[in-house]
C-alpha cells in the first residue's frame, strides 16, 4: 500500500514536472517570438527614421542649390559698379549654408504692381511734364512689368500733380497683357477714367478714421458707401476693380491701428467686387512683427491669401523685411515704385515705396520669378530720376552706380 502510494505520488510529480516543463518551454517560445517581433518593429522604426532624415536632407540640398544658383546668377550679373571690394560683397551676400525650412515654401513667382508713376510722382511739388510721365510708363512696361498703375482720377485741387490723368492714360503705348490701373475716388473720377479708356481702376479706403478724413474728406463708412457705388458702376462696364486699405499698421494721426479694423475694411472691399486688396503700410512704420499680426488677423477673417497684395513704404527701412514676412505667409503680389519714389501727400513724413529694383534683386536672389528685366528697370528708374532731378532711393540702383 505504501509502495502504491509512493508510486502514484512519483507519477504525479513526474506528470507535474512534464507539465511545468512544457509550460516553461511554451513561455520561452512566446518570449522569444515576442522579442523577435519587438526587434523587427524596432528595425522598421529605425529604417523609417533614416529614410525621413534622408528625404529631408535631399529636399534641403535641392532648395539650397536653387538659392545658391539664383544668388550667384544675380550677384555675378550685377556686380559691376559695386563700390565695395569683391571679398566684402561676397561675405555680405554669402547665402546661409542651411536655408531655413520656411524658404522652401516661398512662392515660385511674384507679381509686382508698379506704382511709381502714380504713388511715386503724386507727392512731387514740381509738375512733371505729361510726355515724361508717358515715357516713364512705357519704359517700365518694356522692363517686363505686367501691372503699372499710371495715374489718379482724383480732384486736381487735392493732388495737382495728377491733373493730366486723361492725357497720360490716352498717351501711353498700351501693351497687350499689361494692366494700367488708375486711382478713382468717386463716380466723377470714374466717369473721366472711362472716357479716357480705362480698363482697371483702384478704389482706396483706409483702416484709420482720421486718415480717411484727411485723404478723401469723409469717414470710413461714407467712403465705403461711395466706393461701393464706384465698384458696381465700374464692373457693369467690364472694368476690373482693385482695392487699397491704407494705414494697415500705423496712422500718422492716430498711431497704431487695430488689425481687426484692417480685416473689416478688406472684407468690405472684397464683398463689393475687388479682385484683389492691397494692404498699405502708408507711413512705413510696420515691422515683421506688426505686419505678421495684421496679416494674420486678415487671414483669420476668412480672407483668402491669393486676393491679398502688400504695399510697403520704406520710411523705417522695414519694407523688404515686411515683404519677406508676407511672402512666407503666402502673399504673392507686391506693390513697389521704381527708384523708391513717392509718398502720400496726406501722410506727412512718409517716404517712398519699397524700390522695385531692390524688390526684384531680392526676389531673383531667392530664385523667385518676376518676369522683370533688372537692366531695363534700372534704365526706367534712371530716366525718371534724371527728369525730376532726384537721386534714386534704391539701394540696388546706388550700388550699381547708375547715373541717378
Ligand atoms: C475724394 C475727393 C475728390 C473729395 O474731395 P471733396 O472736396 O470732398 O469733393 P467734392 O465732391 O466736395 O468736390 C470738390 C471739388 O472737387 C471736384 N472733384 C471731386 N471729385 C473729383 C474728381 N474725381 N476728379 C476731378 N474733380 C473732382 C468737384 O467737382 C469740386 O469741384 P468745384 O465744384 O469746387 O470746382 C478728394 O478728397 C480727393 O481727390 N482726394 C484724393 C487724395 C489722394 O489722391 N491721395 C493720394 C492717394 S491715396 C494713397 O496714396 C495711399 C495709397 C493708395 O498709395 C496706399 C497707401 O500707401 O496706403
Amino acid at each position: 500500500m505504501a509502495n502504491l502510494l509512493q508510486t502514484t505520488l512519483c507519477n504525479e510529480i513526474i506528470a507535474d514536472d512534464a507539465v511545468n516543463h512544457a509550460n516553461f518551454v511554451h513561455q520561452l517560445v512566446l518570449l522569444f517570438s515576442r522579442h523577435i517581433l519587438i526587434t523587427e518593429y524596432m528595425i522598421i522604426i529605425v529604417c523609417l527614421i533614416v529614410m525621413w532624415e534622408l528625404v529631408k536632407s535631399v529636399a534641403k540640398h535641392c532648395a539650397h542649390n536653387v538659392l545658391l544658383a539664383a544668388t550667384a546668377d544675380t550677384e555675378q550679373k550685377y556686380q559691376v559698379g559695386v563700390s565695395q571690394s569683391r571679398e566684402q560683397s561676397a561675405a555680405a551676400a554669402a547665402p546661409i549654408s542651411r536655408p531655413p525650412v520656411s524658404l522652401v515654401s516661398l512662392p515660385r513667382r511674384v507679381r509686382i504692381v508698379e506704382v511709381g508713376p502714380r504713388d511715386g510722382l503724386q507727392n512731387e511739388k514740381t509738375i512733371v511734364p505729361t510726355p515724361v510721365k508717358i515715357e516713364f510708363i512705357n519704359r517700365l512696361t518694356r522692363s517686363g512689368l505686367k501691372t503699372v498703375e499710371c495715374t489718379s482720377f482724383v480732384s486736381p485741387k487735392w493732388v495737382p500733380q495728377m491733373a493730366d490723368h486723361s492725357e497720360v492714360l490716352k498717351g501711353i503705348a498700351k501693351v497687350p497683357g499689361v494692366s494700367y490701373p488708375v486711382l478713382v475716388p468717386n463716380l466723377k473720377g470714374l466717369e473721366s477714367a472711362l472716357a479716357a479708356g480705362v480698363e482697371e481702376i483702384a478704389i482706396f479706403g483706409a483702416a484709420s478714421e482720421s486718415f480717411s478724413r484727411k485723404n478723401i474728406n469723409c469717414s470710413i463708412s461714407e467712403s465705403l458707401a461711395r466706393f461701393g457705388a464706384v465698384a458696381q458702376a465700374a464692373r457693369e462696364k467690364g472694368v476690373r476693380v482693385r482695392g487699397y486699405v491704407s494705414c494697415v499698421v500705423g496712422c500718422p494721426y492716430e498711431g497704431p491701428i487695430a488689425p481687426a479694423a484692417v480685416a473689416r475694411v478688406t472684407k468690405t472691399l472684397l464683398d463689393m467686387g475687388c479682385y484683389e486688396v492691397s494692404l498699405g503700410d502708408t507711413i512705413g512704420v510696420g515691422t515683421p512683427g506688426t505686419f505678421r499680426a495684421m496679416l494674420q488677423a486678415v487671414l483669420d477673417a476668412h480672407v483668402p491669401v491669393h486676393v491679398l497684395a502688400v504695399h510697403c513704404h520704406d520710411t523705417y527701412g522695414q519694407a523688404l523685411a515686411n515683404i519677406l514676412t508676407s511672402l512666407q505667409m503666402g502673399v504673392t503680389v507686391v506693390d513697389s515704385a521704381a527708384a523708391g519714389l513717392g509718398g502720400c501727400p496726406y501722410a506727412r513724413g512718409a517716404s517712398g515705396n519699397v524700390s522695385t529694383e531692390d524688390l526684384v534683386y531680392m526676389l531673383r536672389g531667392m530664385g523667385i520669378e518676376t518676369g522683370v528685366d533688372l537692366d531695363l528697370l534700372l534704365d526706367a528708374a534712371d530716366y525718371i530720376c534724371a527728369q525730376i532731378d532726384r537721386p534714386t532711393n534704391s539701394k540696388v540702383g546706388r550700388a550699381l552706380c547708375r547715373k541717378s
